[in-house]
C-alpha cells in the first residue's frame, strides 16, 4: 500500500470526509515465526513498529500497542473459521522500511518477541481508529517467508488473496 505516510493519509481522509466507521486493511505480509507459512491469513491483533508517528503524537510515552477492534477481529476469526483458512492472530511489525541493512539482527529480535510477520501500515490503521473511535482490523496474506524465502507466485496471489477479502467483507456487516 504504500507505507504509514500513505495510510494515514487514507484512514484521517475516510474518518473526517466519509464518517467511515470499520476500517479494514487488507494485504501482504513478510513471515517470521517458522510455523507461519506462506498463504497463511494472519489477523493483526496488535502492532509494532519503527515509525516515528506514535512517537511524534506521544512524545516520551510508548503508546502501546495499537490494538484491533475485538468485534472486528472476532466476526474475521469466526469467518476464517468457517471458511477453513490456516489462520492466525497475532502482533505484526509495521516497519517504515522494506529493503533495510540489519535485516538479521531484527528478524532475531522481531522471533524472539514472538511477532509473527513484518508489514508497513498497521500501526498507523490502529493509532488513528484509536484517536477517532473507530473500529480497525488487519487482515494480512502472507506472501513471503523472511527466513526460508519461501514465496507465493502470482497465480496464488490471484486466487488465495481472494480470501481475505471475503473474510474482510463478511467481518465487517456480522
Ligand atoms: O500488500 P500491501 O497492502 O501493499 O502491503 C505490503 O506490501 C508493501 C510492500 O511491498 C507494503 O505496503 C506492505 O505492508
Ligand atoms: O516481506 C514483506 C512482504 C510484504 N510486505 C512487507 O512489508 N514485507
Amino acid at each position: 500500500m504504500g507505507g504509514v505516510p500513505s495510510i494515514s493519509i487514507y484512514v484521517n481522509e475516510l474518518i473526517q470526509s466519509y464518517d467511515v466507521q470499520n476500517l479494514i486493511r487488507v494485504g501482504t505480509c513478510g513471515a517470521i515465526q517458522k510455523d507461519v507459512k506462506v498463504r497463511d491469513v494472519i489477523l493483526a491483533s496488535t502492532s509494532s513498529t519503527d515509525s516515528q508517528m506514535n512517537r511524534m503524537v506521544f512524545g516520551g510515552i510508548d503508546y502501546a500497542p495499537p490494538t484491533a477492534s475485538f468485534h472486528l477481529l472476532k466476526n474475521a476469526y469466526d469467518t476464517g473459521l468457517e471458511k477453513g483458512l490456516s489462520l492466525r492472530v497475532g502482533n505484526v511489525f509495521t516497519s517504515d522500511s522494506f529493503y533495510r541493512d540489519n535485516t538479521k539482527e531484527l528478524l532475531i529480535l522481531l522471533d524472539q518477541y514472538n511477532i509473527l510477520a513484518i508489514e508497513m501500515e498497521t500501526t498507523a490503521l490502529y493509532t488513528l481508529a484509536a484517536k477517532f473511535n473507530r473500529n480497525a482490523l488487519s487482515v494480512l496474506t502472507v506472501s513471503d517467508h523472511m527466513i526460508t524465502g519461501e514465496e507465493t507466485s502470482s497465480e496464488d496471489r490471484q486466487t488465495t488473496f481472494n480470501d481475505m477479502i471475503e473474510v474482510s467483507l463478511e467481518a465487517a456487516i456480522k
